[in-house]
Parts: C-alpha cells; sequence; structure tokens
C-alpha cells in the first residue's frame, strides 16, 4: 500500500502499477473485451496499464470537465466524447478513482453498456463503480504519483522538540 495518513494518502509509482494489474487481473477473460477508454487526465495511466495487461490495442479516451451552471450546483460538460462506440457494450472505462460518483454517473449516461472500472473508490461512488481495487474513507485525499515529486525528508530524532 502506499503511505497513508487519516486525510492523505500518497501512492508511489510502483503501487499504482500493482493496484492497476491487480485490476486488469480481475477483468479477465481479456477477450470479452474490445477496448479501453480512458477517462482522461487520471485514468490515462491506468487505462495505459489495463490495455497491455490484456493485450487491447483500441484504446480511446473521454473528457469531461465540471463547471458552475448556478450558483450552488456544479454540472459536468463532454470536452471530448468517444469515437471507438456508440454505447460502450464490450468497453471498459477506465479512472483512476471514484470520489463523490459524479464523473461516473455523467458518464454512465453516455455509455450505458460499457463496464466501469476504478483503481480506487470512496464510499460515496462505489455504487457506481463495477469493479475497483481498494477503498478509502470520504475524508481522505489521495495524492497520484503524476501530482507529486520525490524530496527529502529530515529524520524522525531530528525533529524532536
Ligand atoms: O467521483 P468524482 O467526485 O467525480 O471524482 C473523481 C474524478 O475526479 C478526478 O478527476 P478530475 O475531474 O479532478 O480531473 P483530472 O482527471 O484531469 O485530474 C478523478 O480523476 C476522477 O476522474
Ligand atoms: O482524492 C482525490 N485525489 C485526487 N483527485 C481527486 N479528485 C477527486 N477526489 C480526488
Ligand atoms: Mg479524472
Amino acid at each position: 500500500m502506499g503511505w497513508h495518513s487519516n486525510r492523505e494518502f500518497f501512492v508511489s509509482w510502483e503501487e499504482l502499477h500493482r493496484a492497476t494489474r491487480e485490476l486488469a487481473h480481475r477483468q479477465l477473460p481479456a477477450e470479452q473485451y474490445k477496448g479501453v477508454i480512458a477517462v482522461s487526465r487520471g485514468g490515462l495511466v491506468p487505462a495505459a496499464i489495463i490495455a497491455r495487461e490484456l493485450n487491447l490495442r483500441t484504446v480511446d479516451c473521454v473528457a469531461v470537465s465540471s463547471y458552475a451552471h448556478d450558483q450552488q450546483k456544479d454540472e459536468l460538460a463532454l470536452l471530448k466524447d468517444v469515437s471507438a462506440t456508440e454505447d460502450g457494450e464490450g468497453f471498459l472505462v477506465v479512472d483512476d478513482l471514484v470520489d463523490t460518483g459524479n464523473t461516473l454517473k455523467f458518464l454512465r449516461k453516455r455509455l450505458p453498456k460499457a463496464k466501469f472500472i476504478t483503481v480506487y473508490a470512496k464510499p460515496a461512488g462505489i455504487e457506481l463503480v463495477d469493479d475497483y481495487v481498494a477503498d478509502l474513507e470520504q475524508e481522505t485525499w489521495i495524492h497520484f504519483p503524476w501530482d507529486m515529486h520525490l524530496h527529502y525528508v529530515e529524520p524522525l530524532a531530528g525533529q524532536e522538540s
């Protein structure tokens, strides 16, 4: 597992690779799928790993953005639609995580026959995802490796006061 406190969960490249391979393994047999749809941008790296493991060469992506529709509610808009399929039948839609579930709720309307999978899931979004590898508390923020940088940390003994 990645290093985590109650409120933050830091995922290394190795851990992301391991967890995503586990997710791929759970989707076997690969022959039942036509391809993979990444939810850009967080789903791009996991989707590439899954496409490699399942030997799927058709890889499409969908891009969504949230915008303030009125003072209270954020709504989602499709920035880039898929072209590989009409309704998602035979496709795996891959994202890095499901949090509130808003993104997947929106995409399920667009791709009702696809299978939706994420590496991580928080409780509010679990019903929206068909498979995932690890669940985390709703309050925990996940830091993905592409958002991080290795840096020096003082030894514990040097931090005593
Ligand atoms: O379940 P939800 O509450 O919708 O949250 C999950 C989504 O939020 C993040 O993407 P984000 O929209 O921040 O964009 P990014 O993938 O480009 O980082 C994450 O990659 C998921 O796609
Ligand atoms: O926990 C998270 N980490 C990174 N991006 C996110 N987008 C929604 N929730 C998260
Ligand atoms: Mg995303």
